[in-house]
């Protein structure tokens, strides 16, 4: 409405400024005549209209936030009204998804059969799981299969300052999505405006919230609109937003499995040629944990390295380094590494390499001093099987692998470093998980929620604490008793930079470690 308003203000002011130009022209001046007073006067009307529309045009827009976001994404939307080109087969793994969304998408391609019988179509349903699992691309699909419009919103973009602002952006996507029935409503990110009420609920986001649940409840059953909310935190979401005819499906999105993740690569490689040397099934397994959106970044780094060394296929070496970019990051080049702290960092990750060794924690890829991302150097390990369940012993083993680069930096140069910060970061968290999660502490078998951690803080401190000190002099006392190995490794790797994960084993066999003994 304000746009009109200002259109028409421009319309009018140049309407006027043409006028006192005409005016000069018909009263026999030509427009070289025309004063210096006047044309100072027609630029400033012009200036501040113009000043007027910009300052206009860059407040908060009530444009709904769909709109933005879809220019963003159209590389997979067809040109016809945003219909998604994105199918099912587009999506690899996730079969139980599929299987448990072919029922909406019945209800969307047949809605008839359902209305007749006075069934309900569903309304909102809510991906919940880790990021990159393919939630977005799940959603595209369910619009593809359906050939519905395409609505695309991220939760942030409703947060405004501007009470009233956010909501408004609300009614204006599903406005649009009813018009373009049927249409899929995508909110990805739905805790930022989805989260738990407060008692003061007067404010803007709360407002954006029940302007939400408003929409929700308001579709007539002849539209057929359906919203799919997208979290990785189902546990912040609002009660209202999670009760029947709301977002009462949820559905968890995560990470592939081995399958899956065969699958994912192969829809991944399927346009790119490949040497023969390339088994998937084996990259497969060399990635357990990685996220859909990790694969398919692999498979696009593979190809982008293969170019760069001007290969005609992407071989096996092109994968290898891409999943080293993924996991830690670029390389530096030339890095300015004193050779002092090279020597402190062969040292740390030769410790991470033998006690995971030792241990039989995960399987050791590489290990390397060569700075990637932030890190110095860095140890590649993946579990050799995918694993759902942890035992006791294999978390404190976990924690033992990760303190053992800081007990090597003291077993060899009697200090520590920096250099442990993140190895810290990642055993602490493993350790409060046993403490307030899993009940393997002497608090026994109990779950402390996020919200109760401060009343028992000190109690959980002392047995966090406890976990890690028992597990720092346990990988302490692994990389005394087998100084030497640590020597040979740090040797190697100062020489050579990078260790395989057969090299390792290579070395543990000539020399013959004593770390039977320490097991
Ligand atoms: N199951 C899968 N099959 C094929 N490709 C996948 C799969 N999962 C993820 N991808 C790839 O990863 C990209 C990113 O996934 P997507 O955006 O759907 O993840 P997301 O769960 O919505 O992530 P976030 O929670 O961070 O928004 C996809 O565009 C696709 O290329
Ligand atoms: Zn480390």
């Amino acid at each position: 409405m304000k746009k009109k308003i200002t259109f028409l203000i421009m319309i009018v002011c140049f309407a006027f400024s043409s006028f006192l130009v005409y005016d000069k022209c018909f009263s026999g001046m030509s427009l070289n005549n025309v004063s210096s007073g006047d044309r100072l006067f027609v630029w400033t009307i012009t200036l501040i209209v113009l000043i007027y529309y910009l300052r206009l045009d860059s407040k908060p827009s009530l444009v709904p936030a769909s709109f933005s976001s879809e220019k963003k994404k159209t590389d997979d939307m067809s040109s016809e009204n945003n219909k998604p080109s994105v199918s099912f087969k587009d999506v690899a793994g996730l079969d139980e998804v599929k299987e448990e969304l072919k029922e909406i998408i019945d209800f969307i391609n047949n809605s008839e059969k359902y209305n007749k019988m006075g069934a309900k179509i569903p309304r909102g349903v809510l991906f919940y799981g880790p990021p990159g699992t393919g939630k977005t691309l799940l959603a595209k699909a369910v619009a593809g299969e359906t050939n519905s419009t395409f609505l695309y919103a991220s939760g942030s973009e409703f947060v405004e300052k501007y009470v009233g602002v956010g909501a408004k952006r609300v009614r204006t996507l599903f406005e649009k999505a009813k018009k373009d029935a049927p249409s899929i409503v995508f909110i990805d990110e739905i805790d930022a405006i989805g989260s738990k009420r407060n008692s003061d609920s007067n404010n803007e986001k709360d407002q954006t919230l029940n302007q939400l649940l408003v929409e929700m409840d308001g579709f007539y059953r002849s539209q057929t609109v359906i919203v799919i909310g997208a979290t990785n935190r189902l546990d912040l979401l609002d009660e209202a937003l999670l009760r029947p005819g709301r977002f009462d499906r949820h559905i968890y999105v995560g990470n592939p499995n081995v399958k899956a993740r065969k699958e994912i690569f192969g829809v991944h490689t399927k346009d790119k040629p490949l040497d023969a040397s390339i088994d998937i099934e084996d990259l497969a397994r060399k990635t357990h944990g990685f996220s859909g959106a990790q694969l398919a970044n692999i498979a696009n780094e593979a190809a982008i390295i293969a170019v760069r060394n001007k290969k005609k296929v992407i071989d096996i070496n092109d994968f290898n380094s891409a999943i080293e970019r993924v996991v830690a990051g670029l390389e530096v080049k030339n890095p300015s590494v004193l050779e002092k702290e090279r020597v402190i960092v062969a040292s740390h990750e030769a410790g991470h390499a033998l006690v995971g060794k030792i241990l039989n924690v995960d399987m050791i890829q590489k290990v390397s001093i060569v700075p990637r991302g932030q890190a110095l150097g860095y140890v590649l390990r993946v579990p050799d099987e995918d694993r759902y369940l942890l035992t006791k012993d294999e978390l404190y083993s976990k924690i033992k692998v990760l303190l053992a680069g800081r007990a090597a930096e003291y077993v060899v140069f009697g200090e520590i470093t920096t250099g442990a910060k993140d190895d810290l970061t990642k055993a602490t968290e493993i350790a409060q998980e046993m403490v307030c999660s899993y009940g393997m502490s002497s608090l026994g078998n109990i779950s402390i929620k996020e919200q109760y951690m401060q009343y028992a803080f000190a109690k959980i401190d002392r047995e966090v604490k406890k976990i890690l000190n028992s597990c720092y002099d346990e990988a302490l006392k692994i990389v005394q008793d087998n100084k030497s190995m640590l020597t040979i490794i740090s040797q190697y790797l100062l020489d050579n930079e990078n260790m395989t994960g057969d090299e390792l084993d290579y070395i543990f066999e000539q020399n013959n470690p004593s770390h039977v003994l320490a097991t």
